[in-house]
């Protein structure tokens, strides 16, 4: 009986044409439209949906806890978040305190490692509050760029709050009766596993129904309609509309509005790397784990092709306005007048303009500008949350000491000997000038505004000593 039905709630897949060049976009088109323009659409459930979204609806993104950060890799999705927001639409961005516990098999050739009890409490918190975080700059970043403020707050749920008190007997009756193994095994997620020697355990293969039943719980108790999500949640995202439309088929549900589901692309650099990453590792956005600076300067190295793309997908300014900026570039790109706007516009999305003024400081101190233009305070600001560049220690021991051991407590060095080597060769700098002799003493001049002083080791290697 379920299965001469499956195929007409099977979500119809749409590809779309992404040119990105031709269609000019305004603040207030529709937000699929727009989105598609800028690249952030890879499939849509249903044509359909770029009817739903003329009038204020609702819409849903979840993430799993399985850091204290989210990172540069999850701003795709959340800027498709923040595309509605801006529009007036209901945001949900879902943190997965149950999911995180599961494990999604999606993408992924080996099971996940759990994470303690502990650790996802920690990274529930951190995304909770960095989800908040994006809004507030997001939407204060979306008014300087032409978009009247809409009075719709996000909402930020956890899916422990409906999952924690559900037992097995539940599950089973509630959600595991209103999904088909067959569909289960068929997603791409479950059936690249299966053909592993290791395979995929009960309870990441469960993952989709927990995933679903978030959909048709936020779709009857939040009216959320759709769900995005990047193209690896192809699977989950349709197995919550089957569970939404099982339910009401079942009577279950009185809700008759149908679901729908956008995935996003994901992104690749032109050099076929997945984006996000710097020498390997994630750019976050806690500015505690990526500074501000890192931030900045991860996208200020975009590569000439790819940077047009990402000022549509990262930015809200619109195609007139990255045209020109292209034009500009392509007539001096050693400028990177193109990398320089969209870092500045990442920044301010993600890290609000005192974020950019920041990043300009370290940039400043870092690239050896003239320091006499900076005072002690904002070069310290630019740096507050950067350890790996700054280093505190008593005044006095500063001053006592030579700079072989001052350059080694500093972890700029690892050892005297490498430091006097270091000093010897010429390649030692205190606020940007060159000191010759190991045994030299920090001075009250050299001190900024009495709080800081710049130790640069090589060309690039920089540290922030900080008296106090
Ligand atoms: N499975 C998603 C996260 C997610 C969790 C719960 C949801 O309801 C939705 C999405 C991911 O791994 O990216």
């Amino acid at each position: 009986m379920f299965s001469s039905r499956l195929s007409l709630l099977r979500p119809t897949v749409l590809l779309l044409n992404r040119s990105l060049t031709t269609l000019k976009y305004s603040t207030n088109s529709n937000v699929i439209t727009d989105m598609t323009q800028r690249g952030l659409v890879a499939n849509l459930t249903s044509p359909e949906i770029s009817q739903h979204t003329e009038t204020s609806t609702a819409i849903y993104c979840g993430v799993d806890p399985t850091a204290k950060s989210l990172h540069l890799g999850n701003l795709v999705t959340l800027m498709g978040l923040l595309h509605f927001q801006i529009r007036g639409h209901q945001t949900i961005a879902l943190v997965g305190g149950a999911t995180g516990s599961i494990g999604d098999p999606s993408g992924r050739s080996s099971e996940r490692i759990p994470l303690s009890e502990d650790i996802l409490r920690v990274n529930v918190a951190g995304i909770e509050e960095q989800i908040h975080r994006f809004f507030s700059n997001g939407n204060k970043y979306a008014n300087r760029r032409g978009f009247s403020g809409t009075g719709v707050t996000p909402k930020v749920l956890n899916n422990y709050e409906w999952f924690s008190s559900m037992n097995a007997l539940e599950f089973l009756g509630n959600v595991g009766r209103y999904a088909r193994v067959n569909t289960m095994l068929a997603k791409e997620s479950v059936k690249s596993r299966i053909e592993t020697t290791q395979g995929i355990s009960f309870t990441e293969f469960s993952y989709q129904l927990l995933q679903a039943y978030d959909f048709w719980y936020l779709h009857k108790y939040h009216g959320c309609r759709i769900q995005i999500g990047g193209s690896d949640q192809w699977g989950n995202i349709t197995a919550g509309i089957d569970m939404i439309n099982r339910k009401k088929d079942q009577g279950e549900s009185e809700e008759i509005e149908k679901a729908y589901g956008i995935t996003i692309p994901l992104l690749l650099t032109s050099s076929g790397d997945k984006f996000g990453k710097s020498a390997g590792n994630a750019v976050w956005l806690n500015e505690s784990m990526t500074s501000i600076f890192d931030f900045y300067q991860f996208f200020m190295k975009t590569a000439d092709a790819d940077v047009g793309k990402y000022l549509s997908m990262f930015t809200l300014l619109n195609q007139q306005e990255i045209d020109d900026i292209i034009k500009s570039h392509q007539a001096n790109p050693e400028k990177r007048i193109a990398q320089e706007k969209l870092a500045m516009e990442t920044t301010e999305l993600v890290h609000g303009r005192e974020g950019v003024q920041k990043a300009k400081t370290a940039s400043q101190v870092l690239f050896g500008g003239d320091l006499s233009t900076l005072t002690g305070r904002e070069i310290l600001d630019a740096f507050k949350d950067d350890s790996s560049r700054l280093a505190k220690f008593e005044r006095s021991k500063i001053e006592s000491c030579g700079l072989d051991v001052l350059a080694t407590l500093a972890n700029a060095t690892q050892s005297k000997s490498e430091a006097q080597k270091k000093i010897k060769a010429g390649g030692m700098y205190i606020n940007n000038v060159r000191v010759i002799d190991p045994r030299y003493k920090v001075t009250e001049a050299d001190w900024i505004d009495n709080e800081v002083c710049v130790l640069r080791v090589g060309k690039s290697s920089y540290h922030l000593i900080q008296a106090v």
